[in-house]
């Protein structure tokens, strides 16, 4: 397998590089040793990543079927390993094994006790699990390992692992959890993305990293003027790959893969699966093992409680100031509110400064500054209440936010459940408030399919709207061409939009067209304290 490798990798043009653990401790011993112990010893420790004699272990193995059922998982391919069920059956050096204590994981999550085994034997791997489920750690852990047991780095030589994520902000906190875990290891890793000066990270590159973490526009810059290479690269992650599609990056991914060794490892994770991130999967991906962890169908983490209000868009603003008041006489209280346009977020943020709420605000339009400076309010709890356009929808992780409010609906229904997904993270529960209006009537019956997955309940008004609605399916790239632009607006927002000359961006989503006059569905009350005091009758 070894010489099979080389003489591929060889034909390429390219230097060797390790897919699975037998070439790896093969290359290693000829080549030298990796960044951490000295390679016999670190390869005579984790020549088997999983420590198959622990007994516990075993005996819960035994049910390793009902595991799968019980947390919905699904996995396509052949010579699927079996999921590890403790960390104790992992293998990995004792440092690493301490971080993961030191954050009070008790076990894997799912996906990462079934994505584990798949990743640490090097095969292609496509991961779908909700969000918040800790995907992160999910390709970090096998990212260090596999990093661990390559050659040691050169000077010139570029990252083993690349991990391409849509957005800074993602891609920033990937390097958290790579810099946590890698830190033990010794491994350094780099967070390369637009919209910053180029002087720190071009400094970084050159320097020698291990990790390199890139939005990828600013990564195909640095990749053509030689700043650095993939000629050493042998794991590729696509993180929240359909967001990157949506952004327009295909292209740019296409580019970047081309560069790196066909013999790489490469793995997709996402909370959503649409159909165009499958067919980047079937060009760049080898036979590869597909893991699901819930529901097959697009569907929201079921740690949310959604409710969805149809509106008129004129009525959003009061209703919006409405929830807020009683979302704050909640203990806990962090708010994410996201609108469609950069301007409607500017717009939200002074209209709730105006009314003295504790307001941050971020798109793609502020500074990288101020963008890392609202986060960091944001994070903190000096301010209370994030608003923000889709920059934020992916990734975030902001442990203790308890709400979302979509004021404007997404494009389509996967924005919707990444969303959502800012909260009811890592076992913690959520709720999510949606306004619909007419303008994303479109957009109903995929909304219902969504909601009927979890079994949450369903306004009247929306099921009727889906009656007059064509579509129901996920047809997200039709949506973006056919909403309209710079309809009537309606509401105090339509007067600062026509106030504003500056205004440039697209909505669509503020004609005021009275589809209905009902009130707020009935919220469903089994949820104790916060359930009584948010106006039963209105949600
Ligand atoms: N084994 C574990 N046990 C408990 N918490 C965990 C575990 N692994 C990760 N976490 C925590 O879960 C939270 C969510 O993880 P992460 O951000 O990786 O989610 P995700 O699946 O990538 O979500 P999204 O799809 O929204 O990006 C993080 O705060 C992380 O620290």
């Amino acid at each position: 397998m070894f010489r099979t490798a080389l003489t591929k990798a060889a034909s390429y043009g390219l230097r060797p590089v390790l897919t699975s653990r037998t070439s790896a401790v093969a290359m290693t011993r000829s080549m030298g040793h990796g960044p951490v112990e000295s390679d016999a010893e670190f390869d005579a420790r984790y020549e088997n990543y999983f420590n198959r004699a622990d007994i516990d272990a075993w005996e819960i193995r035994k049910d390793v079927e009902s595991y799968r059922e019980e947390h919905q998982i699904t996995v396509k391919g052949t010579n699927v390993p079996e999921p590890i069920l403790q960390f104790s059956e992992l293998n990995i050096p004792e440092k690493l094994m301490k971080e993961i204590m030191r954050q009070k994981y008790e076990a894997p999550t799912p996906i990462q006790a079934q994505g584990w085994p798949v990743a640490l034997g090097g095969q292609d791997f496509v991961g779908i699990g909700q969000t918040g489920s800790g995907k992160t750690l999910g390709f970090i852990l096998p990212a260090l390992m596999h990093i661990a047991k390559q050659p040691k780095r050169e000077p010139g030589d570029g990252p083993t692992a690349l991990i391409l994520a849509p957005t800074r902000e993602l891609a920033q906190q990937i390097l958290k959890v790579a810099e946590i875990f890698g830190k033990t290891f010794n491994i350094r890793s780099a967070c390369i993305f637009g919209g910053a000066p180029r002087g720190r990270q071009m400094f970084q590159l050159q320097r020698g990293v291990d990790i390199v973490i890139a939005t990828p526009g600013r990564l195909i810059d640095f990749l053509e003027s030689s700043v650095t290479n993939l000629d050493r690269c042998s794991y590729l992650i696509l993180d929240e790959a359909d967001r990157m599609l949506d952004m327009g990056f295909e292209p740019q991914i296409r580019n970047i893969i081309e560069r790196i060794n066909p013999e790489r490892q490469t793995m997709m994770w996402s909370a959503t699966w649409p159909e165009e991130v499958q067919a980047l999967a079937r060009d760049f991906l080898k036979s590869y093992i597909q893991l699901n962890v819930g529901s097959l169908s697009l569907s929201a983490n079921p740690n949310i409680t959604q409710h969805v209000k149809v509106c008129d868009e004129d009525e959003k603003e009061d209703k919006l100031k409405e929830l807020l008041m009683e979302i704050r006489k909640e203990d806990e209280h962090k708010t994410i509110v996201f609108a469609q346009t950069k301007r409607k977020v500017d717009w939200l943020a002074n209209m709730l400064r105006r009314n003295d709420w504790p307001v941050a605000f971020t798109h793609g339009d502020v500074s990288q500054n101020r963008r890392d400076l609202a986060l960091d309010r944001f994070r903190t709890g000096r301010a209370k209440i994030l608003v923000a356009t889709d920059v934020a929808a992916r990734g975030l992780d902001v442990d203790d936010v308890k709400f979302v409010i979509n004021y404007d609906f997404p494009n389509c229904v996967e924005d919707y459940v990444h969303r959502i997904g800012r909260t009811g993270r890592s076992g913690r529960k959520g709720d999510s408030y949606t306004f619909f209006t007419y303008e994303n009537a479109s957009l109903s019956k995929d909304l219902i399919k969504v909601l009927q997955e979890n079994d949450q309940k369903i306004d009247e008004k929306l099921m009727e709207m889906s009656k007059f609605s064509r579509r129901g399916k996920n047809s997200k790239f039709q949506q973006r061409s056919d909403r309209g632009y710079g309809s009537r607006s309606g509401g105090s927002y339509g007067t600062y939009r026509k106030s504003n000359r500056q205004f440039s961006d697209r909505d669509g989503y503020d004609r005021n067209n009275s589809f209905n006059n009902t009130g707020w569905r009935n919220r469903d009350d089994n949820r104790g304290k916060y359930n009584r005091s948010l106006h039963d009758e209105d949600w």
